[in-house]
C-alpha cells in the first residue's frame, strides 16, 4: 500500500459505543425539506421530471425565481413534535435532516450567510424544533449538509484560475463556519451525513477536509461521518488510495442495496431509499413506481441481513405536511416493526447460506436467530441449511413462541420447516430459531464419491 497523509484514519469497524448504536439501529428516517418543497416540481404549468429538490437547476426554473422563494417560506402546519411521533411509530431508531441542501438555504438561523429560515416569513428555527422532537422521542439525530452550495458566491464545482481558488477559499472557511456552527448549535447531534462532495474542487482539498473532520470529531466524542466526506490525497472519496474505507461506514448505497455479504466489502453501510424511484424533495406529482409497504420492509429486512442501516426518505410539502402516501407507509411499517422489531433491531448477517424463503438475521448481542420470510414455498417446506457443527432443535413463530414448528432433518446439516399459514397473509413473518452446536455422530449421512 502508498503512504498517504490523508487517507483512511482507521482500519476496520469502530467499535465504541457511539458506533454500536448506530450499527444497531435497523431502521432510519430521512427528511429531505427545503424551500423546494414549495414548487414541489412544478414551475409554471410546467411538469419538472427530476429530483424535486434539483429543480434549482432545471432549465425551466428561472435562478432569480428560485432564489427568491425563501420569501414565500411560510410552513404553517410544520410540527416537529408530530413528525418525530410518526418516525417513532414507524420504527425508526435516527433520523437524517437536511439542514441545507445543495441549494445553500439554510433551515437553521446560521450566521454566515442571509439565505436561511431567519429572513423567511416562517422566521424560527427548523433544525433546532426537529432536533429537540425528535430527542424527546429517543430517536438519535444526524445532520445532512451539502458541500456544494449554489448560493455561495466562492463555490465551484471546480478550480480553474486563480481567482477560482482565491473565492474557494472563503467558500472553505464558510463551510468549516457553517459545520462548526451546526455542532454548537445542536451538540445533541450523532453525526453528520455528507452530499454534493464529489465535485473536483473538493476533492482536492483533501488536507483541509481532514482537518475539518478531525476538528469536528473532537467537539462530539463519537462523533459519526460516513464515506462521503473527504477524499484522500489522490481525490479518492468513499475507498483511498489502499482501498480502505474513509470514515465510519459506506455511504455509496443511495436507492440501491448491496446483494450479497461481500458487496459490503465487510464495512458499515447505510442505504438511503426514496419512495418514488427518484424523489427525495417534496414532488406534488409522484411518476412511475411508489415502493409498497412489503417492498419496504423487504429492504429494511435485507439490510439488517447484510449488516447494514436502511434509511427510509420523507419528503414535506411546502406547507409542513407529511404526505399521505408516506403517512400511510409509516403507519404499515410500524405497525409490522411492533411485531416483528426484534429480528432487526441489534440484528445484522447470519453466515448461513441465503435461501430463497428470505432472509435470516442474528441478534448481536443474544446470538437468538430469525428467519423473515418473504416468499412462502409451494411445499410448505422452509428450507434451513446450518453450518457443519451446528444442530437445529426448535422453530417457532415469534408472535407465538409457545408453539413448535415442525422440524424435519432431510440431510446433514440441512432441515425443513414445515410452516404455511393457516391464512393467507400479506405480510411477511418471522420465525426464531434455537441451535447447538452438537458433535454429529457420523455413518448417518455419507458423502457420495463421484
Ligand atoms: C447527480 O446525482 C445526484 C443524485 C442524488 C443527489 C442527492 N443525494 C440524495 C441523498 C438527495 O439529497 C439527492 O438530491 C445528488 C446528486
Amino acid at each position: 500500500s502508498v503512504k498517504l497523509e490523508h487517507g483512511a484514519h482507521r482500519l476496520g469497524k469502530r467499535t465504541d459505543k457511539p458506533m454500536q448504536a448506530w450499527r444497531n439501529y435497523g431502521l432510519g428516517q430521512f427528511i429531505h425539506w427545503g424551500v423546494y418543497a414549495i414548487p414541489g416540481g412544478h414551475w409554471e404549468g410546467q411538469y419538472y421530471p427530476g429530483a424535486a429538490e434539483w429543480i434549482r437547476s432545471w432549465k425551466g426554473m428561472p435562478k432569480d425565481a428560485y432564489d427568491n422563494l425563501y420569501k414565500q417560506f411560510n410552513p404553517k402546519k410544520f410540527n416537529a413534535k408530530a413528525w418525530a411521533k410518526q418516525a417513532g411509530d414507524m420504527g425508526a431508531k435516527y433520523v437524517i435532516i437536511t439542514t441545507k441542501h445543495h441549494d445553500g438555504f439554510c433551515l437553521w438561523p446560521s450566521k454566515y450567510t442571509d439565505y436561511t429560515v431567519a429572513n423567511s416569513p416562517y422566521k424560527k428555527d427548523i433544525i433546532g424544533q426537529l432536533v429537540e422532537a425528535y430527542d424527546a422521542e429517543g430517536i438519535d439525530v444526524y445532520l445532512y449538509f451539502s458541500i456544494i452550495d449554489w448560493n455561495h458566491p466562492g463555490y465551484r464545482s471546480t478550480l480553474k484560475s486563480e481567482q477560482d481558488r482565491k473565492e474557494y477559499e472563503e467558500f472553505k472557511k464558510f463551510t468549516r463556519n457553517q459545520l462548526v456552527e451546526l455542532l454548537t448549535l445542536y451538540p445533541s447531534t450523532k453525526g453528520l451525513w455528507f452530499d454534493g462532495s464529489w465535485d473536483k474542487a473538493w476533492t482536492e482539498q483533501a488536507e483541509f477536509a481532514d482537518a475539518l473532520g478531525k476538528e469536528l470529531r473532537e467537539m462530539i466524542p463519537g462523533l459519526i461521518i460516513g464515506s462521503r466526506f473527504r477524499p484522500d490525497d489522490n481525490g479518492n472519496r468513499h475507498f483511498d488510495t489502499n482501498g480502505d474505507l474513509i470514515g465510519d461506514y459506506e455511504q455509496g448505497w443511495e436507492r440501491k442495496m448491496p446483494n450479497t455479504i461481500e458487496d459490503t466489502n465487510g464495512n458499515d453501510w447505510d442505504c438511503v431509499m426514496t419512495v418514488p424511484e427518484n424523489q427525495w424533495g417534496y414532488h406534488s406529482d409522484w411518476k412511475g413506481h411508489v415502493k409498497t409497504t412489503n417492498e419496504l420492509i423487504e429492504m429494511l429486512v435485507k439490510a439488517a441481513s447484510l449488516d447494514g442501516n436502511f434509511v427510509l426518505n420523507f419528503g414535506p410539502d411546502g406547507q409542513g405536511n407529511i404526505r399521505s402516501e408516506e403517512t400511510r407507509l409509516a403507519a404499515e411499517i410500524g405497525e409490522w416493526m411492533k411485531e416483528n422489531n426484534e429480528a432487526v433491531y441489534g440484528c445484522g448477517y447470519l453466515d448461513w447460506e441465503k435461501q430463497d424463503w428470505g432472509y435470516y438475521t442474528v441478534n448481536r448481542e443474544t446470538g437468538k436467530k430469525y428467519m423473515t420470510v418473504f416468499n412462502i414455498p409451494v411445499s410448505g417446506a422452509l428450507r434451513v441449511k446450518v453450518p457443519g457443527k451446528t444442530k437445529l432443535n426448535k422453530a417457532y413463530l415469534l408472535n407465538d413462541p409457545g408453539a413448535s414448528l415442525e422440524l424435519e432433518e432431510i440431510h446433514r446439516n440441512e432441515y425443513f420447516i414445515h410452516y404455511k399459514p393457516a391464512s393467507a397473509t400479506d405480510r411477511p413473518f418471522v420465525i426464531g430459531v434455537e441451535t447447538t452446536d452438537a458433535k454429529i455422530e457420523d455413518g448417518h449421512y455419507q458423502k457420495a464419491k463421484t
